[in-house]
């Protein structure tokens, strides 16, 4: 599928129809503008729950809110006109129940128009992801580090080392598949672990700290840009470095405000039209 000249949105069901044709490109957005621009480019993007730490300071995901999600993913699809569009359902918005989960996820569907909901765990989730897909919610599923726990893993460590934590991840993508998933993220997880899941499930696996053997890979956006600079996770590689650029552009704009260069005779409107 060429996403050159392409009018209609990317569905769930294509991108799943991409495992085994081509890696699939994924990035975060959380704003209309960065939409846009990322959406020339990529096949999927994500309004992540990590909006909470890039955008409002959070010291984890799990204090984002469900109107949150709805806000920035509503942006993004005003931006985003090709890519398949999914957003995270933030903590708290569906563990309790699968009834919970679906009520949620039809919020996020009817008030952003977007194409489906991720939300993070295995096993434990599978019922609910069954649930909400033959409902009429694409589901993409999350598994390896999953950044809701913090609170009970203690941390953001990276995994599968241990039989019993490839056994656990192992059998959560399997679950999560099987129930339904058109496609699952797989973070934090060593390359053997990541490699026999792509090649054992039947749904792509997009990475971010997973290696290359994923059917795909997603970063966050301002990671890449150079952009977020609070903490640097191995898995990500500046593809540019946006931090300086914008500090040097803050920079001159209070020396010519000072020095009262800016603004100049083409910036003021002139009395006589
Ligand atoms: N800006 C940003 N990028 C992300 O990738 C991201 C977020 N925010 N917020 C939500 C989660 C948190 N994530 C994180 C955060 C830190 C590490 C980290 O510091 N990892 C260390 C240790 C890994 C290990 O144990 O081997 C590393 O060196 O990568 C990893 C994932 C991924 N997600
Ligand atoms: C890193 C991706 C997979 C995510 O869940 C997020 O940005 O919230
Ligand atoms: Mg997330």
């Amino acid at each position: 599928m060429s996403t050159i000249g392409q009018t209609k949105r990317t569905t769930t069901a294509q991108i799943e129809a991409m495992k085994g044709t081509r890696p699939i490109v994924s990035l975060t957005a959380y704003t209309t503008p960065i939409a846009r621009l990322l959406d020339q480019h990529c096949d999927l993007l994500l309004v992540g729950d990590s909006l909470g730490m890039v955008l409002y300071g959070m010291e984890s995901t799990v204090g984002v809110t469900l109107e949150m999600m709805i806000a920035h993913g509503q942006g993004v699809m005003r931006g985003a006109k090709k890519a398949c569009v999914i957003v995270d359902l933030p903590f708290g918005s569906y563990q309790e129940s699968k009834e919970q989960a679906f009520r949620n996820a039809a919020r996020i569907l009817k008030e952003t128009g977007c194409n489906g909901v991720k939300l993070e765990g295995g096993e434990e989730m599978a019922e609910t992801v069954a649930f909400l897909t033959q409902r009429g919610v694409p589901v993409f599923g999350h598994v390896g580090l999953m950044p809701q726990l913090i609170n009970t893993t203690g941390g953001y460590r990276s995994l599968g080392r241990s039989d019993k934590e490839a056994d656990k991840i192992r059998r959560d993508a399997k679950a999560i598949a099987e129930a339904g998933a058109f496609a699952l993220v797989v973070e934090g997880t060593v390359e053997p672990v990541a490699r026999e899941i792509t090649q054992s499930i039947a749904i792509p696996t997009i990475g971010i700290g997973a290696s290359a053997a994923c059917d795909g890979q997603i970063l966050v956006s301002d990671d890449m840009l150079g952009l977020f600079n609070d903490f640097k996770p191995r898995f990500v590689k500046h593809f540019a470095e946006l931090a300086p650029v914008v500090s040097k552009a803050a920079e001159a704009y209070a020396e010519e405000v000072k020095a009262r260069t800016f603004p100049g005779a083409e910036h003021v409107f002139p009395v006589k039209k």
